[in-house]
């Protein structure tokens, strides 16, 4: 069985770093002249699954758009997410879970091969301890699967929990480090943590965490090349990500192809 790690290696190798996220904002739908329904997303994720799921190496559905939809909405993503994936691309769920440990084996299913979405890696929330992800953890590593875990998100108080410090470290440091400890332990540069592409300055230390880091926040939320540049130096791992300002060229397929090979081709200039 090939590891998380290996398989986004040999992605980002193939096709970039860009990851691109899927969220179905209701002014998308409009724009696109979709409505806000099950039948609007359906066709909305199609469109951007289509267009980009041959090119990019990660695509990252947002869960919260689907299930404002119920079970309906989850649906769109059950039939989506297989076509994505046979299709070479990775995906990336954002569903940001984090729970005790006991419930949080159960949001872990999503890695596992015979769940209805079966995804290749997921977004998870570490502010109930590092111990509570554990059982994330050990179910990414007997199916292969990733976690990105949330360290120094993009949104602009992100800094009034994540600078605390506990001991000597601030709470993103601590974050950082343990995933780093996980990396440290099996080698599979599985575990990636979430830092920002919007920060004004890089506050944590990366260079032990032997795995990718998520840099949300292009485009939109004022993130750009050259800020991913700034941040982050060469030696690790970084999957820029964007997902209105290339979603925002939809609906028509080569329209969205050419924002993401914009981004593409600029991560890559
Ligand atoms: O985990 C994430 O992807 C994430 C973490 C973070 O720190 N900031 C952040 O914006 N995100 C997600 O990345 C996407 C950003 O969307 P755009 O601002 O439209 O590019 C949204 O789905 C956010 O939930």
């Amino acid at each position: 069985m090939r590891t998380f790690g290996e398989r986004l290696s040999d992605a980002v190798g193939a096709r970039g770093p860009l990851c691109v996220g899927i969220d179905p904002h209701v002014p998308l739908l409009a724009k696109w002249g979709l409505p806000d329904s099950p039948e609007g997303l359906a066709r909305f994720t199609d469109a951007v699954v289509d267009a980009l799921a041959g090119s990019v190496a990660v695509l990252k559905p947002q869960l919260a758009f689907y299930e404002r939809h119920g079970s309906r909405g989850l649906a769109v993503l059950e039939d989506a997410v297989p076509r994505a994936r046979a299709a070479g691309a990775l995906v990336l769920l954002d569903a940001k879970r984090g729970d005790i440990g006991s419930t949080m084996d159960a949001y872990a299913d999503y890695l596992r091969p015979d769940h209805p979405l079966a995804i290749d890696a997921m977004t998870v929330s570490p502010f109930l301890g590092p111990d509570s992800l554990q059982p994330a953890v050990d179910t990414a590593r007997e199916f292969g699967g990733g976690l990105f875990v949330l360290a120094r998100t993009s949104n602009p108080d992100a800094g009034t929990l994540q600078h605390a410090v506990v001991g000597e470290r601030t709470v993103a440091q601590a974050v950082v480090d343990t995933v780093g400890g996980w990396n440290a332990a099996d080698g599979s540069g599985s575990f990636g943590v979430v830092v920002g592409a919007t920060l004004a300055e890089m506050d944590v230390d990366l260079d032990r965490l032997g795995g990718p880091v998520l840099a949300p926040g292009l485009g939109a939320q004022g993130g750009s090349v050259a800020d991913v540049r700034r941040l982050f130096g060469a030696g690790v791992r970084v999957l820029p990500s964007v997902s209105r300002d290339v979603l925002a060229a939809g609906p028509d397929p080569a329209a969205l192809r050419a924002a993401a090979d914009r981004w593409a081709a600029e991560l890559a200039g």
